[in-house]
């Protein structure tokens, strides 16, 4: 499966503490992120990560195009709720993209732990059978 991660900066330490904890779940797919979580993952972890733009720079558009193209079938996406980001647009328009294609995204740990037992369990298998 392609999963994309993503993370604000005052949420980047919980989401690598998150792949340090499911490095080996994770090792077992395609991960994708944005410039600067994808960077500090990879260091944490030593998982491959297909790197994009920093966020503010494109990098959630370029997951989101992922997203449009229905190649995206996990996002966790622990945004910060108390600081206004410049890019705002572009992480409303992630999110809405995720909703028109029904992709399972968490914006929080809380979630991201509940999807991740959903993605061992293979409850998220049905993404297997896109475009058949
Ligand atoms: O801003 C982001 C998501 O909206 C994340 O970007 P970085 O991973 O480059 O910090």
């Amino acid at each position: 499966m392609n999963i994309a991660l993503i993370a604000h900066d005052r949420k980047k330490e919980l989401l690598v503490n998150f792949c340090v904890a499911y490095k080996a779940i994770f090792a077992q797919h395609k991960l994708f992120a944005t410039g600067t979580t994808g960077k500090v993952i990879s260091q944490a972890t030593g998982l491959t990560i297909n790197r994009f733009l920093s966020g503010p720079l494109g990098g959630d558009q370029q997951i989101g195009a992922l997203i449009a193209e229905d190649n995206m079938d996990l996002v966790l996406f622990f945004r910060d709720p108390l600081l206004a980001q410049p890019h705002e647009p572009d992480i409303t328009a992630l999110l809405r993209l995720c909703d028109v294609h029904n992709i399972p995204v968490a914006t929080n740990i809380a979630t991201a732990e509940v999807l991740i037992a959903g993605l061992k369990a293979g409850s998220i298998d049905f993404r297997k059978l896109k475009n058949k």
